[in-house]
């Protein structure tokens, strides 16, 4: 079985495949402080909770949070007598080297993203992924990245409001029953729902007028299903696009390296 690992800077999901599907996926707060030992028990525990044999014997990693790689490395050799492969270093191959300028460090989750998008898409496409940050990743014909934008994500951004308005409380997000808000609550609620469908639909246009045509725009992330509400362009929603990535890059680097 492969374990596949996506590391944001918020949230870490750890996912299993047994070879035909995904067996499960379970989420823990990214920290880098937590040890290999403590995964290792959190693991265990929900493995007998679903009552299956854990047979894992490879591992894939992609971290944007560089700092928790060496422990994930650690339960990987010590609990699973395995080497990972970390998506962005220079041992983890790639169908697509992304282009960008030289000496840039894509987002490794960038990279999977439009790996997984354009195996199912196929290129010429955008992907937009409410995480942390919402990014928009554009994948060329060929299915390369070639850049794309870095917004900050919608949770940050209800935060940041809070934090520096004394009189604005904290609030879930959720799309408001209208755009004018006639209390607080659904006032940000406007601000923060349709505020960020300007925002994916104005960045969606202006990638398309850049590149001169058409490009389908595959969304993902938590958020992605709300967001779908109040905008008509998503070809596309689906929640486990950088789980099949990371599944595409294994299965590509042990079908091409000679490792
Ligand atoms: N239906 C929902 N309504 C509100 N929030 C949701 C819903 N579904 C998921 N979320 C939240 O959406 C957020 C985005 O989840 P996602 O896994 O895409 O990114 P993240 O874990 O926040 O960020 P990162 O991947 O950068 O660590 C999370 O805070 C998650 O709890
Ligand atoms: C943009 C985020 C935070 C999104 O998770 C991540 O991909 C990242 O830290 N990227 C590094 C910079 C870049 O992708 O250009
Ligand atoms: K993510």
């Amino acid at each position: 079985m492969l374990l596949c690992i996506d590391t944001g800077n918020t949230n870490t999901v750890f996912s299993i495949w047994d070879g035909a599907r995904f067996r499960a996926h379970w989420r823990i707060a990214t920290d880098h402080r937590r040890t290999a030992d403590e995964y290792f028990v959190w693991l265990q525990s929900l493995i007998s909770i679903q009552k299956f044999d854990l047979n894992i014997d490879a591992c894939i990693i992609s971290a944007t949070a560089p700092r928790v790689v060496f422990n994930l490395r650690v339960l990987c050799n010590r609990y699973f007598d395995t080497r990972p492969l970390v998506v962005g270093k220079p041992d983890c191959l790639l169908p697509h080297e992304p282009r960008v300028e030289p000496g840039v460090i894509v987002g490794p989750d960038r990279i999977v993203n439009t790996t997984a998008a354009f195996d199912r898409h196929g290129g010429n496409l955008i992907v937009v992924d409410f995480g942390t940050a919402t990014t928009f990743d554009v994948a060329d014909d060929d299915g390369a990245y070639v850049g794309g934008v870095i917004a900050p994500g919608v949770n940050l951004s209800l935060e940041a409001l809070h934090m520096g308005a004394a009189s604005l409380p904290h609030v879930d997000v959720t799309m408001p029953p209208k755009v004018i808000g006639t209390n607080t609550v659904n006032c940000i609620q406007s601000g923060i729902f349709w505020g960020y469908i300007g925002l994916v639909s104005g960045v969606v246009d202006k990638i398309r007028d850049e590149r001169g045509r058409e490009m389908k725009v595959i969304a993902t992330g938590g958020l992605a299903p709300l967001f779908d509400q109040g905008f008509d362009q998503f070809d596309a929603i689906e929640d486990d696009l950088t789980m099949h990535g990371l599944r595409l890059i294994h299965d590509f680097n042990k079908e091409n390296s000679d490792g």
